[in-house]
């Protein structure tokens, strides 16, 4: 064994494809996203190799990466646009691992609000036919089975995660009620409309993957006539925010790192750092430079596929205490309308005054800081524009101007940034 290892260490460079987003940790780890493609240029682990993206080198985890065949290479030659615009490989393989499942059912604020929402609504849960869309691991139909009596709850899950899906049911005797149909929601084809769909298809800023268009195909076709959606409706909250320790950490670093002056490394900083969001941010309360703002809001029975391809909002805050304006974070709320007239909706919130989710927040950073005071106001647009070619995919722009509270009028400080998600 040993031998081999040094034979791949000197082994040359090979090209892997990324089967799903990774952060690295450390200032030695590459961060990369689903679908990149990495050289490896060598193994000095079975756990950790030593690879590029894009000429920048470091540590990649080896379990997330798939070597490229020599297939793919040629099909590449020859035409690059058989590259399936939903990744449907990479995104179902990736969920065909326990890993997402593992990092989802871990997060016990959103896996307890499911459980919530299925609890409170357990009596006129009864005899219903209820749709699961992309169950996983298939926690909210064993919710259904276990805590209500649905007549049938049908449990949809593209990824091969479904051959286990249906030994979890069967392991909790739950067979009788919960049915498991392999393949995409969109293709599948069910005996019956429903009455409740219920789905978790939230991504990081609400929608990325755009699992939410299998849900709205899925509501046009399969359900009735005053059927329930659940989640009912959502929306994407937005705040403009310090980010000092971020800052600190990936630009200010450069100024004086042992006495020297690195200063000409920030505008690769700047790229390297700052032009994509930072998914999974921690923001602090005390960070929030305003009260947040629901800036798009979705109502999951009117949304329409095309609504997807751009949704904007506008926004208008008011600066209350004086800070640094490092960028603006975003996090997002759904909610669960009771199945009883007038009963009380469900509510799942991923923002910074709420448990902690696997979600967090995601922090889009400007190219410069600027400080302001209580009292300035931060105004502009927020477009999301999904993608046209890279279907999960989509760019976040932000526009923005400060009026200063200050008299001398002419302190309007405005700009845009678009932000790759992450294509
Ligand atoms: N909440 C997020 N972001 N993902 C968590 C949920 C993702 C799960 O839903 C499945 N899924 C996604 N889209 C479909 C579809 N169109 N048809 C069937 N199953 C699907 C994935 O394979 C995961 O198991």
């Amino acid at each position: 064994m040993e031998a081999e290892k040094e034979d791949e260490d000197e082994a040359s460079p090979e090209e892997y494809v990324a089967l799903s987003d990774f952060i690295g940790g450390g200032s030695d780890q590459l961060s990369f996203s689903s679908g990149d493609r990495l050289v490896v240029h060598s193994k000095p682990s079975a756990e950790w190799w030593w690879a590029a993206l894009q000429g920048v080198p470091g540590y990649v985890p080896a379990s997330y990466l798939r070597l490229v065949t020599a297939e793919e290479e040629e099909e590449e030659e020859e035409d690059v646009s058989s590259e399936d615009p939903w990744q449907d490989e990479e995104y179902f393989g990736s969920y065909g691992t326990l890993r997402l499942h593992l990092e989802m059912l871990s997060d016990k604020s959103r896996t307890e609000t499911y459980r919530q929402v299925i609890l409170s609504n357990s009596a006129s849960l009864k005899n219903k036919v209820v749709m699961d869309l992309g169950c996983g691991t298939g926690i909210i139909s064993l919710f259904c089975a276990q805590l209500a009596q649905p007549s049938v709850v049908y449990a949809v899950e593209a990824s091969s995660m479904a051959d286990y899906t249906r030994q979890l049911v069967k392991q909790n005797g739950c067979e009788e009620v919960v049915t498991v149909l392999q393949g995409r929601a969109e293709e599948i084809e069910l005996p019956e409309q429903v009455d409740v769909l219920v789905s978790e298809w939230m991504g990081n800023c609400l929608l990325f993957e755009f699992m939410v268009e299998s849900v709205l195909q899925a509501r046009d076709r399969w359900l009735r006539d005053g059927g329930v959606m659940w989640p009912s409706s959502a929306a994407l909250t937005l705040v403009p925010c310090q980010a000092d320790s971020y800052y600190t950490e990936k630009m200010a670093f450069w100024e004086r790192p042992y006495g020297l002056d690195f200063t000409p490394l920030q505008p690769l900083a700047q790229q390297e750092f700052f032009t994509k969001p930072k998914f999974s941010h921690l923001i602090e309360p005390d960070d929030c430079l305003t009260t947040p703002c629901d800036v798009i809001c979705l109502d999951m029975y009117t949304l329409q596929v095309r609504d997807l391809e751009e949704m904007k909002g506008q926004f208008h805050f008011c600066v209350e205490k004086s800070g640094v304006f490092h960028g603006f974070t975003a996090w997002f709320t759904v909610h669960f309308e009771s199945l009883e007239a007038g009963g009380a909706a469900v509510e799942l919130n991923t923002g910074p005054d709420s448990e902690p989710t696997h979600w967090k927040q995601t922090l889009f950073m400007l190219d410069r800081p600027v400080s302001v005071c209580a009292g300035d106001s931060i105004s502009g647009s927020i477009v999301l524009h999904r993608n046209p070619v890279w279907r999960r995919h989509m760019t976040v722009t932000l526009q923005w101007s400060i009026n200063s509270s200050t008299e001398d009028t002419d302190n309007c400080q405005a700009g845009t940034k678009s932000f790759p998600m992450w294509r």
